[in-house]
């Protein structure tokens, strides 16, 4: 009988305005992934099974990205070989290169499957840090990874020895999310390739501002999330990648909805209390074509259930 465990991994919106590789949140739209280690060696080529998003193009081999973190985070810790008995069946709901985190999401999974299979192997579990630290050496930076481990929204920094740190912060019972999620993908790095290296003082000033008021906002005081949510690191820079996207922000900030973009884009997310937020947001951007969701703030990050199959 093969040794199962399944996780469930959320969603995350990165940046949320002012926050550029630091804020992020928990959605509550998740990845399923079930991975049985069986008690012989399986075909590597075929040991993947992928439905929903991603699937006919993602690889169904050993070289698909939550298999290989597997591998890797199980080999640097001398149990690289339990990865060639690893068959994983992924339920994929987080649309790919949209700003919703999915490679995060795939990441984390594959850290969290590892972390129960060194446990299973008597090695005992990864630390948070640990765990955050993997996540930050696939993606890069902690803004989605974070939330995408331990759930709700958190401030990602580094330490002065370049090692991740996260805490999470308070969320106001009522804030609610809406994410208008267009049919065009972006690849994340390219659209990291149009931030500057430099931006005006008046623009740091402005913005550091914003994201110390964000942190009252969504904890405390959600009416001055539209303030809060003022951002001059990236979005205006990455326009050029996406006018469409940064055309519905325009419009939803124009009849004062706090909007921004999602991540690296293309996906606008909306925050606000408004029961009929959903509503008001289509109501805004009229016959545009992009799917419009209402979403909850995630308390829970990744959760790892562990079964004798
Ligand atoms: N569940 C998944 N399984 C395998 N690969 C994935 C998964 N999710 C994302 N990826 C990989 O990550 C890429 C998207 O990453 P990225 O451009 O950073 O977008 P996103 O904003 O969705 O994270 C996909 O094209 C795919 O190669
Ligand atoms: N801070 C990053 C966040 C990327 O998020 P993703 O969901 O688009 O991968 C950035 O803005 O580049």
């Amino acid at each position: 009988m093969p040794y199962s465990i399944e996780v469930s991994v959320p969603a995350t919106s990165a940046n949320l305005g002012p926050g550029y590789d630091t804020f992020g949140l928990a959605l509550d739209i998740a990845d399923e992934v079930v991975a049985e280690l069986h008690p012989d060696p399986v075909d590597l080529s075929s040991c993947v099974e992928v439905t929903g998003q991603g699937a006919g193009q993602v690889p169904t081999s050993s070289d698909h990205l939550i298999h290989r973190v597997v591998r890797e985070v199980l080999d640097h810790h001398g149990h690289g070989t339990l990865a060639d008995r690893l068959t994983l069946r992924c339920a994929n709901t987080i649309p790919h290169s949209r700003g919703m985190g999915s490679s995060a999401a795939a990441v984390v999974a594959g850290i969290s499957i590892a972390d129960a299979l060194l446990a299973f192997a008597g090695r005992g579990e990864l630390t948070e840090e640990e765990r955050l630290a993997w996540a930050v050496h696939y993606e890069g930076h902690a803004d989605n990874a974070a939330p995408a481990l331990f759930g709700g929204v958190s401030i990602s920094t580094l330490d002065a020895e370049g090692s991740p740190r996260s805490v999470s912060v308070p969320v106001h019972p009522a804030v609610r999310a809406v994410l208008i999620v267009p049919d065009t993908k972006l690849d994340t790095d390219y659209a990291r390739s149009f931030i500057p290296e430099q931006i005006p003082h008046a623009d740091a000033v402005a913005n550091s501002a914003a994201a110390a008021l964000f942190i009252h906002a969504i904890g405390r005081a959600p009416s001055l999330l539209f303030e809060a949510t003022e951002d001059h690191l990236h979005q205006e820079y990455r326009r050029p990648a996406m006018p469409e996207t940064l055309a519905r922000v325009d419009a939803l900030r124009a009849h004062g909805l706090a909007a921004v973009v999602s991540g690296a884009g293309p996906t606008a997310l909306v925050l606000g209390t408004g029961e009929n937020l959903r509503d008001e947001v289509a109501s805004v951007l009229g016959d545009d074509d992009a799917r419009i969701i209402a979403a909850s703030i995630a308390d829970f990050g990744a959760t790892i259930t562990r079964t004798d199959a």
